[in-house]
């Protein structure tokens, strides 16, 4: 049995504009033994950054990687019924089953990255409603998986990767980028899981459809995820809260879990600020969206999955900075003058 941890949507709101400060000492301890490594000063690049981003969020100097956890959300969504994905929506139950025997992608890079996973179907998968004719969701299963997502982050991990599986998604996705960042829905609309052009074009209108309808409701965040987005993406949104509450820095994958994080910044500039932006999705509204969000994707390595799957591969990374900046020895220790 979980615990409501939201019971309304100003309750919600409230958490989302008083997000907590950083230890910035932790940051600056950091730095300070970067600063006299065996290195030139800053030569490990946005390594070093990343040992001081983890220290901040952590607020401890002396960061740890040793309890990594992959959390997958998945949703389906009415918006599918429109033909805006190449795939019918059964997938995403096939796609839970194929993580829970460890089929997917996901499995091998989370235990590559020597994290664990845990996947979390909302709402038994039950459709969310169609943007362009209805809220995707009620406030009720709004709150819900928003509380979702905030109780399946684990309070004793030190870092989360959060992702996300739910045909049709992408078109959410873009949706909420569309309604919170303005520009033309063509600049949001990308193939998904593999549309082609026909599909781009019913993606394209009904993602125009979706702001029409609701265009009255834009202004306020929390009413452009519960009207446009679904339940994996409000997920993830509890799970950002909850990570900030717990001191776990996060990463987020590619463009459909980078456009559920994004009603936490435009609500407050510093509400992701212990989230990196894992890598630049495929999918071509990604580098935008990134842009828009004031972030640097890590890698670019042309993914297009989901699943989390861009967040466990930078997994290795952070080891790595971690074991640099725990493992070199001081220009004093070395015998060589600095
Ligand atoms: C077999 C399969 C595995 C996936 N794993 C992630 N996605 C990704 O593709 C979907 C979004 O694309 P669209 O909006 O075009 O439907 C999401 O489920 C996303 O996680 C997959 C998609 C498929 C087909
Ligand atoms: O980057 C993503 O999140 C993505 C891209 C394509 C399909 N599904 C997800």
């Amino acid at each position: 049995m979980t615990h409501a941890s939201f019971s309304d949507l100003a309750t919600l709101r409230q958490a989302c504009l008083s997000p907590c400060p950083a230890d910035e000492n932790a940051a600056s301890t950091v730095a300070a033994r970067e600063a006299i490594l065996t290195k030139p000063a800053g030569s490990l690049g946005r390594l070093e950054e990343l040992v001081a981003w983890l220290a901040r969020w952590q607020r401890s100097a002396t960061p740890t990687l040793d309890h990594v956890q992959c959390l997958v959300f998945a949703g389906n969504h009415g918006v599918v019924a429109q033909g805006v994905s190449a795939w019918p929506a059964e997938v995403t139950a096939l796609m839970v089953d194929n993580f829970r025997h460890g089929g997917a992608a996901i499995n091998q890079l989370a235990r590559n990255a020597q994290a664990k996973l845990d996947v979390i179907a909302l709402e038994d998968l039950r459709m969310t409603g169609d943007f362009t004719q209805v809220d995707a969701m009620t406030p009720e299963v709004f709150l819900r998986v928003v509380d979702a997502g905030f109780n399946a982050v684990d309070p004793h991990a030190s870092l989360v990767c959060l992702g996300e599986m739910g045909i049709g998604n992408t078109t959410a996705a873009a949706a909420v980028a569309l309604a919170l960042f303005g520009d033309d829905a063509e600049n949001w609309a990308g193939p998904g899981a593999g549309s082609d052009q026909a599909g781009i074009m019913r993606k394209i209108s009904v993602l125009k459809a979706g702001i029409a309808r609701h265009r009255n409701y834009l202004a306020d965040p929390l009413e452009v995820a519960r009207r446009l987005g679904g339940h994996e993406l409000a997920a993830i949104m509890g799970a950002i809260l909850a990570a900030r509450k717990h001191n776990i820095p996060v990463l987020l994958d590619g463009f459909v879990c980078t456009a559920a994080s994004a009603p936490l910044y435009t609500l407050h500039p510093d509400g992701l600020a212990h989230c990196r932006i894992a890598h630049c999705s495929a999918e071509p509204g990604h580098i935008r969206l990134a842009e828009a969000l004031a972030q640097k994707p890590l890698l670019d390595l042309g993914l297009r999955l989901g699943e989390a799957s861009g967040a466990a591969l930078v997994v290795p990374l952070l080891r790595a900075a971690l074991a640099c900046h725990t493992g070199m020895h001081s220009f004093a220790e070395a015998g060589i003058a600095s």
